[in-house]
């Protein structure tokens, strides 16, 4: 495997031992030499999570085919203008005036992170995230991308809050990325799935102690008369565990959105913005269209 790297991560892991922050590493993924697909995966990085934080860098690790490994805002080599197809939009292509992404939207998704990790000052991988109670009230909040691939996005919570219980019980989400710096948006629409007791130890393990006791200490949008009863519930359960193993709670686990609709949108001059829909039309194939600002 070979790997490639933005020119500002190669600089952080130079910087050695003394380093601060963990490295973004955008990484060739094996399936890219054996197949055309644009397979990729977002994966926590496992150490220095809290540091990471800190110094305003999304812990998550990118593994993205070479092939899909370009400079920010350069056009997708080959890139047509919509304009050459008439009123027909290239079928491979997203074009946003000078930028081009590919019409797949795992790997436009990834493009796009990838710039926002490069751009954003804090929590690229921030997004909203919309569910409906049984009334049909909306309510939105963020929460963190922990992990996406071909099969969804991952965040996790506890299972017992507003938006764990509403998710239970309707099985489905939306989500928007807004990426200031970036002038751009990404709106996900779709069916939740909880990820594998595997999948969220491994996560969960990953978390700062203090964070994984946390997660035991709230519970989670329910009322808290006081603070002192939260710092006292986390002083107890650090004295329970001590320095050993923090099990995960098993009301904390990731839920998996995975997406009916995905829209790509970039601002454009005096509101006349560049918007694709990309919609699913079987286990993995999608089709673009064009949308009026
Ligand atoms: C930038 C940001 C990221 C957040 N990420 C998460 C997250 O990944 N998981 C989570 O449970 N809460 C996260 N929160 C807190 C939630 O926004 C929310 O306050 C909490 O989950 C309770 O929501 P609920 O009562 O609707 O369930 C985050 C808040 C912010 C501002
Ligand atoms: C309550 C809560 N849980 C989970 C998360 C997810 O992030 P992490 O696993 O990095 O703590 C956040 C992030 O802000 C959070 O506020």
């Amino acid at each position: 495997m070979r790997t490639v790297a933005l020119s500002d991560t190669v600089s952080r892991e130079s910087a050695g031992a003394g380093a601060a922050i963990e490295a973004v590493v955008i990484e060739r993924s094996t399936a890219a030499s054996s197949s055309a697909d644009p397979f990729m995966t977002v994966q926590p990085v496992s150490k220095g999570h809290a540091r990471a934080k800190t110094d305003k860098t999304c812990n998550v690790r990118i593994i993205v085919p070479f092939s899909l490994c370009r400079r920010r805002r350069s056009p997708v080599k080959g890139a047509r203008r919509e304009s050459e197809f008439g009123s027909m939009m290239d079928k491979t292509t997203l074009t946003f005036g000078e930028i081009a992404l590919p019409a797949d939207p795992f790997a436009a998704f990834g493009i796009w992170l990838r710039d926002a990790e490069a751009s954003e000052p804090n929590d690229p991988n921030a997004m909203s995230l919309a569910t409906v109670d049984s009334d049909g009230l909306p309510d939105v909040r963020m929460v963190l991308l922990k992990g996406f691939d071909r099969r969804g996005f991952v965040f996790y919570t506890n299972f017992e809050s507003r938006k764990g219980e509403e998710i239970r019980a309707t099985r489905k989400a939306a989500l928007n990325f807004h990426w200031k710096s970036l002038h751009r948006q990404i709106r996900i629409r779709g069916d939740v799935e909880i990820v594998s007791d595997e999948e969220a130890d491994a996560y969960y393990a990953s978390r700062a102690r203090e964070s994984r006791i946390g997660a035991w200490a709230s519970l989670q949008s329910r009322p808290l008369e006081n603070r002192e009863t939260l710092e006292r519930r986390v002083e107890d359960l650090g004295s329970q565990y001590g320095e050993g193993p923090i099990p995960r709670p098993p009301v904390w686990s990731g839920f998996r959105v995975v997406p009916r609709e995905i829209e790509f949108w970039h601002d454009g001059a005096f509101r006349l913005h560049d918007r694709y829909r990309l919609t699913r039309t079987g286990a993995d194939d999608w089709t673009a269209s064009r949308l009026y600002p």
